[in-house]
């Protein structure tokens, strides 16, 4: 019996010394990561610089319409990425943006967003010059489309509203717009994990076009970065149609390659080496035979 007694002790004595070396493991873990962070927050600086203190009103932007004046840029010590760049953009103007890879369409819309500084020159929206403004509040004012869709970890609501701003119908009803509420609602609805059952890149980025469309109402410019590059010819065209429609009150910038998705667009900027070398409507374009026409592959037959 006292045998039975003392083995017994040891043994549960043994499963609580684990589960106290289990509790001091992650307990030394959670200290590291909190170091880790405190040490980061204390090395990295802001990337506001001092006078990037402005906010804008609520409204801010409340036409969309975008100024660029003399902006250049650049990457470091590296060639400038964006030179001597000026153009006017009326509120509510569907732009699209062309070159060929490297000429600086993705730095335009970066300097746009402030992800990078400007060399020189200066840009506003609606009057309200960016450099003033704090780039967090740039970036929560401005709809973007990205190029390589992100997607968090957790359930389709999260993903699809991460603000948490929009009901449960509207949200149903964005999806539904796009093509995709079916094959999401068969993998379990809005609670389901999105990293469960990962959708395709064609699929996330109109899956990005719906998260884009529960923002309108909150912003007047819809930043777009080749949206549209994983889809095929037919729903890029859906895809157009969508941004169109939902976004008619919004200036719309986007950046693509094939040239097809931007030839109903307002405008077109063409860029060549960082330089803005043709701005007009894309029938005005292709009759100067420039560089659009030439991007077009120089022909007038599609
Ligand atoms: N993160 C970076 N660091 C350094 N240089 C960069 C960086 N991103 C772009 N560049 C350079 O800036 C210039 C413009 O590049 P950018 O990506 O804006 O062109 P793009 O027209 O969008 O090209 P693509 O069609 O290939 O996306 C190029 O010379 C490129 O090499």
């Amino acid at each position: 019996g006292q045998l039975g007694i003392s083995l017994s002790s040891v043994i549960s004595f043994n499963s609580t010394l684990a589960m106290l070396l289990w509790f001091w493991t992650q307990l030394e873990t959670s200290l590291g990561a909190i170091a880790r962070l405190k040490g980061f927050e204390e090395v990295t600086l802001s990337e506001n610089k001092p006078r990037e203190t402005s906010v804008p009103n609520e409204e801010w932007p409340a036409s969309g319409a975008i100024d660029f004046k003399n902006v250049s840029a650049s990457y470091g010590q590296g060639a400038p990425a964006l030179r001597d760049i000026s153009f006017h953009i009326n509120a509510g103007e569907k732009i699209g943006i062309c070159g060929r890879t490297g000429s600086g369409k993705s730095s335009l819309l970066s300097v746009l967003l402030r992800i990078i500084d400007i060399d020189s020159g200066s840009l506003a929206i609606d009057g309200l010059d960016l450099e003033l403004i704090r780039r967090e509040t740039i970036r929560s004012r401005l709809i973007t489309i990205p190029q390589d869709p992100f997607i968090l970890s957790g359930s389709l609501r999260l993903n699809a509203d991460p603000g948490g701003n929009a009901s449960d119908e509207s949200i149903i009803a964005a999806l539904t717009k796009v093509g995709l509420w079916d094959i999401l609602e068969s993998r379990g609805g809005l609670e389901a994990n999105m990293n469960t059952n990962p959708l395709s890149q064609g699929q996330l980025q109109i899956f990005c076009l719906a998260r884009a469309m529960l923002r309108t109402g909150k912003g007047k410019v819809l930043v777009l970065d080749e949206a549209t590059s994983s889809v095929d010819s037919e729903t890029d065209l859906l895809m157009q149609r969508l941004i169109r429609e939902e976004f008619s009150e919004c200036t719309v910038l986007t950046v693509a390659h094939r040239l097809d998705t931007i030839m109903d667009s307002d405008r077109v900027i063409v860029l060549d080496a960082g330089k803005l070398v043709e701005m007009g409507s894309p029938e005005e374009l292709m009759k100067r035979e420039g560089a659009f026409w030439g991007l077009r592959g120089g022909s007038h037959s599609d």
